[in-house]
């Protein structure tokens, strides 16, 4: 069995990564650490997480996280580094903060206010990159950076029309919207209770958004050698859900692309996720809605081309707790420990 434990697994993330640990065959459950509510019983702060109610939190230190095979990181940005720097190189440790995301220095000053950590294998294995997918780089690794959420549902999007050189990396527009656990469940000024309720609203807005950075850098990777710096005008919105993304992302056509029409769009994508098995190209006419990805690992991608304004528009719906975290990071274990990739993670979603 591998003996896993849990940081922050207290809040949201932490609390979907042990509903989806509980599940997993392979699986023991070892420490679970956070912050303040050390010394709780975990059933005061996830009562739905019934079979570990009475397993005491214990607090975040190198001491009550060594000794497990994996550990997992869902602790608020830039609490990683430091913890990981100090765990033996036997633990394997994946992250689901944004502290090892990115690999441009200088991206990270621009859109984080903590000190640059550096950059892990980037835990997206869908992602076409350099003719293979980046699951390829997470098979065996000891350290694994899982992508934001707003990251997967619109590189995966996306990705396929800039792996077969479709899309124009100048002309990009993503407008997203997230259901508010996203937030994490600390009180934010955009997530006041009574605000929230009833209204969508967005934010970040104007490039500012730390997951632009984040996108660019997967459409970029998904372009090859030949393709330019990839640019992307992306709008989040707070949609009043608990759970939840869907992103609409556009894109001009790249002049002068073969199979640049619909019939050649949609190959491109069927293509790419024929072999995946959590990321479904919808039958045509039907399009993503998050109710139907809730609470399983899968995303649900359309594709289709708006002739008239001449733009490729794919949009995409995932759980932002189970693919967009939780989900992802398990599925990153399972490749990093050479377990069959699936394993321990549900395809099917919740519904109505
Ligand atoms: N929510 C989401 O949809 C997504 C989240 N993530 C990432 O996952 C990570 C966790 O996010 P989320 O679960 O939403 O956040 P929450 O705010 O819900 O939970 C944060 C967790 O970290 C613990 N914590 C906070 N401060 C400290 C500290 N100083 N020392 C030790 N533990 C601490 C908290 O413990 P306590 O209860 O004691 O305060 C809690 O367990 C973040 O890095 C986030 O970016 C990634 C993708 C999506
Ligand atoms: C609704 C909401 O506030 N969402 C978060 C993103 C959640 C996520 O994926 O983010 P991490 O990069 O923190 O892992 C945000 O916009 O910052």
């Amino acid at each position: 069995m591998v003996r896993v434990a849990v940081a922050g697994a207290t809040g949201y993330a932490g609390g979907e990564l042990l509903r989806l640990l509980l599940g997993h065959s392979e699986v023991e459950i070892g420490a679970l650490t956070a912050g303040s509510s050390a010394g709780q019983r975990l059933g005061e702060v996830h009562p739905h997480l019934t079979p570990l109610a009475d397993r005491v939190i214990e607090g975040t230190t190198v001491e009550s996280l060594a000794g497990h095979d994996v550990v997992f990181l869902a602790l608020p940005h830039g609490h990683s580094a430091a913890l990981a720097a100090q765990l033996p190189d036997t633990v394997t440790v994946i992250d689901c903060g944004a502290d090892f995301r990115l690999r441009d220095e200088s991206d990270w000053t621009t859109f984080y206010d903590t000190p640059y950590a550096g950059a892990w294998a980037y835990g997206l294995p869908e992602l076409p990159v350099g003719g293979g997918r980046q699951r390829d780089a997470l098979v065996g690794t000891g350290h694994i950076a899982v992508p934001g959420c707003y990251p997967t549902a619109v590189s995966l999007a996306l990705a396929p029309g800039f792996a077969a050189g479709l899309l124009d990396p100048a002309d990009v527009v993503v407008v997203a919207a997230s259901g508010t656990s996203g937030a994490g469940k600390s009180l934010k000024p955009h997530l006041l209770g009574a605000e929230v309720m009833g209204a969508m609203s967005p934010y970040g807005v104007g490039g500012g958004h730390r997951h632009t950075p984040e996108i660019e850098q997967n459409l970029t990777a998904a372009s090859g050698a030949d393709g330019s710096q990839v640019r992307v005008s992306f709008t989040p919105t707070l949609a009043p859900m608990p759970r939840g993304i869907i992103a609409t992302c556009t894109a001009r056509l790249r002049q002068g692309a073969s199979g640049a029409d619909a019939a050649g769009i949609r190959e491109a994508w069927a293509k790419a996720y024929a072999d995946e098995p959590f990321v479904h190209l919808l039958p045509e006419g039907q399009w993503p809605s998050t109710a139907s990805v809730l609470g399983s690992n899968c995303v649900h991608v359309q594709v289709t081309f708006d002739e008239r304004a001449g733009r490729v528009i794919a949009v995409a719906a995932v759980d932002n707790l189970t693919k967009g975290t939780a989900g992802a990071a398990v599925q990153c274990m399972n490749l990093a420990l050479g377990l069959p990739e699936t394993t321990g993670l549900p395809v099917a979603g919740v519904a109505p």
